[in-house]
């Protein structure tokens, strides 16, 4: 088998990436130009890519590939029904990160809330010191408990979320497009009223055309002005001038996004321009990457190639 891995820069210092070799002859690149892709993927069997994009016309010129790893748990970057149509598998590493996202979904949230880099900053500038009570009332903040926490895209991530969150003491409800109240420990609420009535909302879903750009002005505008908006499914699920727009008129009052349009994300991105940038905690699309999840992530790409292999 000939295999090629377009991006491994992305996974950072994982130990088992050598264990590919078992399966073949391995190229690896630590990152891929779009204008390098092609010449990378077409005399190979398998690909195995995290976030390189293989589009259509990439998959046509192909003739070799019957696999394509993705080293993640999204596949917004894959064609899936030129992939279909062409008869190319496409398989994904689910559930490898889900602790790790819920931990960092509320690590967020957390900061929204009870801001503790102002309160860490307070002491440590030595202001503390000088105070003449035991406290600092700053900046006033709420309790998680008693909220309306709503998930949009209630899959493995999305019910991880929502466990933690009841655990906070939050009443949990859904948003899903299946139409069927498929979870009966939650209720799931229409979009309308679901955008009207949570504290908090936390998207999990994957990038879609029917997800894309789910939350534009008209959304937020059916927000609560305390509302939160957490974003660590696909950046392109929100839109984000729209989102830019809604902080800076104050229809919600903050979001936490781990996730962009672009990523990088483009220095013109509206969101790090706003009027009041404490409205917003932005994250380097970091959620999957704890150290265990790195390495279960890499077990999973080996264990894909190994049942495709097998079968
Ligand atoms: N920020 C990060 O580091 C990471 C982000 N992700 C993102 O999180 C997404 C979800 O991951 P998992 O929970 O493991 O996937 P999953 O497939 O278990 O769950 C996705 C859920 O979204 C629901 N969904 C699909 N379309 C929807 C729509 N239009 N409206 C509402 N719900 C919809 C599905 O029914 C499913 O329940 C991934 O696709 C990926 O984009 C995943 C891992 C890491
Ligand atoms: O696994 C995913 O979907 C991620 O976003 C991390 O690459």
């Amino acid at each position: 088998m000939k295999i090629a891995f377009l991006d491994t820069k992305t996974l950072g210092d994982v130990p088992n990436l050598e264990k590919l070799q078992d399966f073949g002859e391995v190229q690896y690149y630590s990152t891929t130009l779009p204008s390098e892709t092609l010449s990378r993927v077409q005399d190979r069997d398998i690909v195995i890519t995290n976030k390189v994009v293989l589009d259509k016309a990439t998959l046509e010129k192909c003739p070799h590939l019957k696999l394509i790893c993705v080293a993640a748990t999204g596949m917004n970057n894959i064609d899936l029904s030129a992939a279909q149509d062409l008869k190319i598998q496409v398989k994904n590493a689910v559930d490898y990160s889900t602790s790790s996202v819920a931990q960092l979904t509320f690590a967020i949230l957390l900061q929204l809330i009870n801001n503790v880099t102002y309160f860490d900053n307070y002491v440590k500038s030595g202001a503390y010191s000088q105070s003449d009570i035991f406290t600092h009332l700053g900046p006033s903040y709420e309790e998680l408990g008693g909220k309306q926490f709503g998930v949009i895209g209630f899959g493995t991530i999305g019910r991880q979320v929502a466990r933690i969150a009841a655990a906070f003491g939050a009443r949990v409800v859904y948003y899903s497009t299946s139409g069927k109240n498929n979870n009966p420990d939650y209720q799931r609420l229409e979009l309308n009223e679901f955008l009207a009535t949570c504290d908090i909302i936390s998207i999990h879903a994957p990038l879609t055309y029917q997800t894309r750009n789910l939350i534009a002005y008209p959304e937020l505008q059916n927000m609560k002005p305390s509302a939160l908006l957490l974003n660590v499914g696909r950046g392109g699920i929100i839109e984000e001038a729209d989102l830019a727009r809604a902080l800076n008129e104050n229809l919600i009052a903050g979001a936490g996004l781990d996730v962009f349009s672009a990523e990088p994300v483009k220095p013109d991105n509206p969101l790090l321009h706003l009027n009041n940038p404490a409205k917003v905690v932005l994250t380097p699309h970091i959620a999957w990457a704890s150290r265990e999840a790195r390495l279960l992530l890499m077990n999973k790409v080996i264990q894909n190639i190994q049942v495709f292999l097998e079968t």
